[in-house]
């Protein structure tokens, strides 16, 4: 299957689009049929499966997934670090499969933590030397206000190594940033990061999306995904599952949660079929009164809900719906996509 998908609307748009642009499509980032297997015959996992993406200058792409969803083998294969079976990339133009140099000039990349900092030299050394490799001198300005951004300046002339581990990825962070690349990946930026540090550098990925630079970040923190991305793509099994805006993610998993209460009890047996019917469950008694949560109540769904409590002899005392955040959606959009995997599987 190949999922074939354009850019999302764009927060970025808002936020200034200054140097002339219009509002067509221009991918920074385009990929066709990747697909990358490690390993061979029954040992063999197919990482990435046929994706297909293109991301418009000047987003910000969050790209989630559970764990080994092939959310780094995807970035690794862009980044020219792994080599796939198959497909296409192009990365501002050029192709990093073909030649690494030139899409490495495009493409800044924060991966495993604080990795890519020289921890001998101070953290504004690091940063000017990051700057440089931009091709242009090191702009003081900017340098202070990287390292502003990321709360480092009280540190700004120490050297990497006497840092903690939240500040080097701090350092780290700002390093990638100071190369100024049209596109950059950040894995897991906000990690070990504090609340103020977060929140500025949201701010700073923002400012970033404004002057036509894409960022694609990959991250367990939804925060920090809601706040910042224009679009978020979902990832399981080396499939792209969802591509769309954070606000349709979430709308289409609204009001599909409940908070239901009753009075009464229900045999096991009843529960079990609320579990597999309706994802029931965060089961509570509180006297005489049992509450769950029922997690998978699409469309008239809702009604079979309440004649399978009827007819368990369950008064009904209170039923509320649950704020779906984009955690929840994003919980919703991988069940569902392993549920049809499994019906596909038991048809063949
Ligand atoms: N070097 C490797 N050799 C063999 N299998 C690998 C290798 N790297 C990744 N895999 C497998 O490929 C699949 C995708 O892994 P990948 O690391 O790309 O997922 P991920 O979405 O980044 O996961 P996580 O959120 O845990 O980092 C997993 O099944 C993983 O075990």
């Amino acid at each position: 299957m190949s999922d074939t998908l354009s850019a999302g609307s764009g927060r970025s748009a808002a936020v200034g689009r200054e140097e002339g642009s219009n509002d067509a499509a221009d991918p920074v980032l385009v990929v066709e049929g990747l697909t990358k297997t490690y390993g061979t015959g029954e040992e063999a996992v197919r990482a990435v499966d046929d994706l297909s993406v293109s991301i418009d200058r000047g987003t910000v792409v969050g790209l989630l997934g559970p764990n080994g969803a092939g959310k780094t083998t995807t970035i690794k294969t862009l980044l020219g670090l792994v080599l796939p079976d198959s497909g296409r990339v192009r990365i501002d133009g050029t192709d990093p499969l073909a030649s690494p140099r030139d899409a490495y000039r495009s493409v800044g990349a924060m991966l495993e933590g604080a990795r890519n900092v020289y921890w001998r030299l101070t953290v504004r050394e690091n940063l000017r030397y990051f700057a440089r490799l931009a091709g242009r001198p090191a702009d003081p300005d900017r340098i202070d206000e990287l390292i502003d951004g990321v709360g480092l300046a009280e540190k700004a002339d120490t050297t990497v190594n006497e840092l903690s581990r939240g500040m080097k990825q701090k350092a780290s962070l700002a390093c990638t940033l100071a190369r100024e690349t049209p596109i950059a990946f950040l894995d897991e930026p906000t990690l070990g990061l504090d609340v103020e540090s977060s929140r500025e550098l949201r701010g700073e990925l923002r400012r970033m999306a404004g002057e036509k630079r894409t960022i694609v970040v990959s991250s367990h923190d939804m925060d920090v995904i809601e706040d910042v991305c224009d679009r978020v793509i979902v990832m399981n099994e080396g499939r792209i599952v969802a591509d769309d805006t954070v606000e349709n993610l979430v709308d289409a998993f609204r009001t599909q949660a409940y908070r239901v209460t009753v009075e009464g009890d229900l045999l096991e047996e009843t529960r079990k079929t609320l579990e597999d019917r309706f994802g029931a469950g965060k089961w509570t008694r509180s006297g005489d009164r049992l509450s769950f949560e029922a997690t998978r109540v699409t469309g008239e769904a809702f009604y079979d809900l309440v004649d399978s409590l009827r007819a368990a002899d369950c008064r009904f005392v209170s039923v509320d719906s649950l704020e779906t955040d984009l955690e929840e959606a994003f919980l919703h959009v991988v069940s569902d996509d392993r549920a049809g995997a499994e019906s596909r599987e038991g048809k063949r």
